[in-house]
This record gives C-alpha cells, sequence and structure tokens, in this order.
C-alpha cells in the first residue's frame, strides 16, 4: 500500500487540518501519517485557542516516521511558527522526502489567523524551496506572488512568478474570491485549467486541507501533478455535493461521500 504523511495542526471539530486529511487520504486509497504542529481548539465558528508543539518534538515525530514508514508523498499544513518551519525544511530535505505538496495556510476559512505573521517569510525562504507544488488559494498568492490578483490573467502572473522563485509547480485556486471553482497549474511552463463547477453549499471548512491532501495521495500513488489535481477536484466536488450540514458556521463537508457497504451502515 502506497503512504502519505501530513505534517499539520489538528482541528478539534474535525473538518480541516490532521483529521480532514487523514480522512482524505483513507478515502483516497493511501496509507495515512501524521507529524501535529499545533493543536487547534476549533469549531466551524472559529479559533479559540492555538497550543504549538516544541520545535524538538515535532523532529522526533518526523525522524520516527521517516524511519520506519516512509511516506510517498507529504502534505504540509498549519506549520504556525518560523522554528516549526525551519524543523519540517530540514527534516525533508535530510530524508530526501519526494512528492511535496506545501498547503501555505495562513487564515481559517473562519477568518482565524493560523500562522505568525513574521513566519510568512520563513515559509517562502525555507518551505517553497522543497515543495513540489505549493497550493495557494487568492489572498496567499497574492502575498507570496506580492501583486493583486483580479482576473484570470493575474492568476496565470502570480502563479508564473511563483514558480520561477521557488522553482515549483504552483496551483493557484480561484474557489474562494473570482471565478466559479476554476485553478490554475502552472507546472514548469506549462499551464493547465481545472474548471469545476461551483457547487452551492456554504459548507466549505477545510476545502484547502482536503484538496491538498488529495492531490498527495494521487501523487503517491504514481499520478502524474496533471492528473492528481484532475482527481483531487473530483473528490472535493463529490464530499461538497452531499451537502453535510453540521455545526453553526461554514461547516465540514462529507469525506466519506463514496464510503459504502456494510461498516458505513446505520442502525434501521
Ligand atoms: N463551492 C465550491 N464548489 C466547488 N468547488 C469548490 C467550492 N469552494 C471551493 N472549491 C474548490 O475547493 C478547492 C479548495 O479551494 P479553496 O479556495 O476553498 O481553498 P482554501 O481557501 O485554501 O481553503 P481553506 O479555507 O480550507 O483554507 C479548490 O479546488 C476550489 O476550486
Ligand atoms: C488546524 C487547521 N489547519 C488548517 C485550516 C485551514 O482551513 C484550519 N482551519 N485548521
Amino acid at each position: 500500500m502506497k503512504t502519505a504523511l501530513t505534517i499539520a495542526g489538528s482541528d478539534s471539530c474535525g473538518g480541516a487540518g490532521i483529521q480532514a486529511d487523514i480522512k482524505t487520504m483513507t478515502m483516497n486509497g493511501v496509507y495515512a501519517m501524521s507529524a501535529v504542529t499545533a493543536l487547534t481548539a476549533q469549531n466551524t465558528t472559529g479559533v479559540t485557542g492555538i497550543m504549538e508543539v516544541t520545535p524538538e518534538f515535532l523532529a522526533m515525530q518526523l525522524d520516527a516516521v521517516f524511519t520506519d514508514i516512509r511516506p510517498d508523498a507529504v502534505k504540509t499544513g498549519m506549520v504556525s511558527s518560523d522554528k516549526l518551519i525551519r524543523i519540517i525544511a530540514e527534516k525533508l530535505r535530510q530524508y530526501k522526502a519526494e512528492n511535496i505538496v506545501v498547503d501555505p495556510v495562513m487564515v481559517a476559512t473562519s477568518g482565524s489567523r493560523l500562522i505568525a505573521e513574521e513566519a510568512v517569510e520563513t515559509l517562502r525562504l525555507e518551505l517553497l524551496l522543497v515543495a513540489s507544488v505549493v497550493t495557494p488559494n487568492i489572498p496567499e498568492a497574492e502575498i507570496l506572488a506580492d501583486m493583486s490578483i483580479t482576473s484570470d490573467k493575474d492568476m496565470i502572473t502570480a502563479a508564473e512568478t511563483i514558480g520561477r522563485k521557488y522553482g515549483c509547480a504552483v496551483l493557484c485556486k480561484g474557489g474562494h474570491s473570482l471565478n466559479d471553482a476554476n485553478d490554475l497549474l502552472w507546472n514548469n511552463g506549462n499551464i493547465t485549467w481545472f474548471r469545476g463547477k461551483r457547487i452551492d453549499n456554504p459548507n466549505t471548512h477545510g476545502t484547502g486541507c482536503t484538496l491538498s491532501s488529495a492531490i498527495a495521495s494521487n501523487l503517491a500513488k504514481g499520478f502524474g501533478l496533471e492528473k492528481s489535481v484532475e482527481r483531487a477536484k473530483e473528490y472535493i466536488s463529490g464530499a461538497l455535493a452531499e451537502m453535510l450540514d453540521l455545526g453553526k458556521g461554514s461547516g465540514p463537508m462529507a469525506h466519506a461521500f463514496a464510503l459504502t457497504g456494510e461498516f458505513s451502515k446505520t442502525a434501521e
């Protein structure tokens, strides 16, 4: 069985972060492992607390995983602070990790900040340089490319700027702000649009985490990057289309929508 590792924060309400990543990887047919960067006290309406692990303990988790079950792909999500980012980059280089998907998480859907302001620079300098692909939404792409984005053409320019500067592929997600759920992949000079149908569902807690984990799972299974993004978009569309409605805010998606059979049955 192929394997994938998520390096991210825990979301106590289960819709984003580590919990979304493990559900997504499992549903996409790979064995999921996790290294936790921080605990969040969080629900669909917001984040009320953050407790970071120490850099030493994050390093111990990464050593434990890499020296035993080598991941075929790695996804990073909430990385929180300067010191944690440096450890992650160092360990990914040390173990020559492959298929690294960096979701440059900055602000949760609910509006709460998930990375220290000064750590954004470290994320650029350390994590983007080891990434195979980075998956910014529009506000994140604006910060990473240092420009404002108001059109499809701007998305292409921003993705190319980020890709050339950091030597990685870039998936710029239009979903939130600009267009229908159309995402743009810049991969070594080649441009591919993934045109998704916008699903009229306000429950989008954890969409970014879910998409990047689905991409990592497909890379782990040996699909190329374009095919991995295409398959990940199909998975997230299926999870959104279930119209799960939990919680008082922007709720989570139905990660296990494709699960049928004995163990997914409810009581009569
Ligand atoms: N309503 C929707 N219908 C269909 N696809 C959507 C919808 N909303 C988001 N997506 C898709 O979900 C994926 C994640 O994009 P999104 O822009 O929501 O990420 P994000 O802003 O990083 O998420 P998060 O808020 O979890 O950090 C993209 O492929 C996007 O096109
Ligand atoms: C722990 C965690 N990571 C990422 C996100 C982004 O959606 C979130 N809300 N919580």
